[in-house]
């Protein structure tokens, strides 16, 4: 590991890193911090939580003329929420710069941020819709701009964002430097990239697996009408301090948290159709420990970092193996360990085998536990608290209560009665969760691979959709269902081949 002190860095971002408790540099911030700034392009691949961000923040900032009223630089983010994670990041870093930073996303009231922007900020942090819509009214200036950040750079190019990149590329000036940077990058993905950077920089960290060594990683089979009692039973069992189950779409989020509400679980669910105000006060409140469970679409499965996030469930398998990657990417950050369960109908095998390809690493079997294994888990907990108060030695009022309690009851029976009143015994409170159809079996990809169940004829079992069933993502209703698409859940609209660089999403508005 290599210290910031040794990469050419200025004494006041020295002293941000070590506010921000970073000493040394990460693998991918020693390989590419030196490219950057020397002026180079750079492509920069790392598994996910290995501190990309900084790997491109550190040099964007020293780049930054604090003098210069212009924009300087402009990150481009797939989500809102990650557009205000990395800006806040960068103004971490840019402190004792006193560099003026602004994030502009949809779901923010425009006229707000067309006030901000004419406090010249010499960094804009933004989603491709709004960038866009701020350079169609002219209230954004990109003249200026020096570096270009592409930020899960895969997700915006591979879902059909290429037409509004290109767009803001013709805003952006010819001479700048254009930094990309994703825990995946397909080779279809990286060809583009290509033609819009300068002879960049590839920086890949060599790893076995694509996914970080220290997520344990499972699987459970079971029929869709079993998965949430069996979600549940492994709650009871894992008993996760932060955990997020991602759903497939909107509506699965919705019931699924509602569901989780009524049998006792402190869940609340984030997608693409929420206000903003709505989305940020769930993330914040889950961020602040309010909220135990976050239920997420796929708007929450890439590059959002939440300290803390023990367990990540995936209550339906992603279409996608990439999606796999960036969901189960949420826990195990920063060398932290994590833990990762897949839900997977019997049908659906093929894309669990094809994840597992991809990701170069195999999923270990978990046994659904039983209903009494559950109630096992849940007495556990109960017993620890009941000693964790008998430790905190707080109990003089209730002394007296207990020694008369005593003088009629037995000792066993009333520490068992303790128990079971803090005891959350099984909960068959009827709840409501739609069967989501299973995903198409599926073809194999078109670079190669064995042993697919992509050939059992499932086609037509699906209402005849010709579209791979690729439903949309981040937050989308499937494909062919009758709700119509979120504007800022970049919906994909023709899910089409993965690899054809075709496929289309709703700008993020
Ligand atoms: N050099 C460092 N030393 C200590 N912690 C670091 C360092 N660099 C980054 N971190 C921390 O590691 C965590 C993950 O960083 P970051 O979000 O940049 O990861 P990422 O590689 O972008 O992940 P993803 O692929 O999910 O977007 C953050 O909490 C960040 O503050
Ligand atoms: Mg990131």
């Amino acid at each position: 590991m290599t210290n910031f002190s040794e990469l050419n860095i200025s004494e006041s971002t020295l002293r941000s890193l070590k506010r921000m408790g970073f000493e040394e540099a990460t693998p991918i911030q020693e390989g590419t911090i030196k490219f950057a700034l020397a002026g180079r392009d750079v492509l920069g691949q790392a598994q996910t939580g290995t501190g990309k961000t900084a790997a491109f923040g550190i040099p964007l900032i020293e780049k930054i003329d604090p003098k210069n009223p212009n924009i300087q630089a402009l990150i481009i983010a797939p989500t809102r929420e990650l557009a205000i994670q990395v800006s806040e990041e960068l103004y971490k870093i840019g402190y004792d710069k006193r560099i003026k930073l602004l994030s502009v996303y949809g779901g923010q009231e425009i006229g707000r941020q067309i006030r901000a922007l004419k406090n010249n900020p010499q960094i804009i942090v933004g989603t491709p819709g709004r960038i866009q819509d701020h350079i169609n009214r002219r209230t954004l200036k990109l003249d200026g701009v020096q570096t270009l950040v592409l930020d899960e750079a895969d997700e915006m190019l591979n879902m059909g964002f290429i037409d509004d990149i290109n767009a803001i590329l013709e805003n952006v000036p010819k001479e700048r430097q254009t930094l990309l940077f994703s825990a995946t990058m397909p080779p279809a993905i990286q060809k583009i990239a290509q033609t819009f950077m300068n002879e960049p920089e590839n920086v890949k960290i060599k790893s076995k697996e694509m996914t970080v060594e220290n997520i344990e990683q499972f699987f459970v089979k079971a029929q869709e009408r079993e998965k949430f009692d069996v979600l549940t039973r492994i709650l009871n069992v894992h008993q996760p301090e932060l955990a997020i189950i991602f759903g497939r779409t909107k509506r699965r989020v919705d019931e699924l948290s509602q569901a989780l509400s009524i049998r006792g679980y402190v869940a609340e669910g984030i997608h693409g159709d929420l206000s903003q105000a709505k989305r940020m006060s769930v993330l914040r409140q889950f961020k602040e420990n309010k909220i135990d469970i976050l239920v997420a679409t796929d708007v929450a499965a890439r590059g959002l970092d939440i300290s803390g996030v023990t367990h990540v469930y995936n209550f339906d398998i992603p279409q996608d193996p990439e999606s796999y990657v960036h969901r189960i990417g949420r826990t195990g950050r920063a060398g932290k360990s994590g833990l990762a369960v897949t839900f997977v109908t019997p049908r659906e095998m093929g894309y669990l085998r094809i994840v597992e390809e991809t990701t170069k690493k195999r999923m270990t079997p978990l046994r659904p536990p039983t209903e009494s294994e559950a109630l096992v888990g849940q007495q556990k907990v109960a017993m620890e608290k009941l000693i964790e108060i008998v430790q905190a030695n707080d109990l003089n009022d209730y002394r007296i209560l207990a020694n008369e309690l005593l003088e009629e009851h037995n000792a066993v029976d009333l520490v068992a009665a303790a128990i079971k009143s803090m005891t959350k015994e099984p909960d068959e409170t009827p709840v409501t969760i739609s069967e989501e159809r299973p995903l198409p079996m599926r073809k194999e990809r078109s670079s190669g691979g064995r042993g697919r169940s992509g050939d059992r004829g499932g086609r037509r079992d699906f209402g005849g959709r010709r579209d791979g069933g690729r439903g949309r993502r981040e937050g989308g209703r499937r494909e062919g269902a009758s709700a119509g698409a979120s504007r800022d859940g970049g919906s994909r609209r023709d899910g089409g081949r993965r690899d054809s660089g075709s496929r289309r999403r709703r700008k993020e508005d």
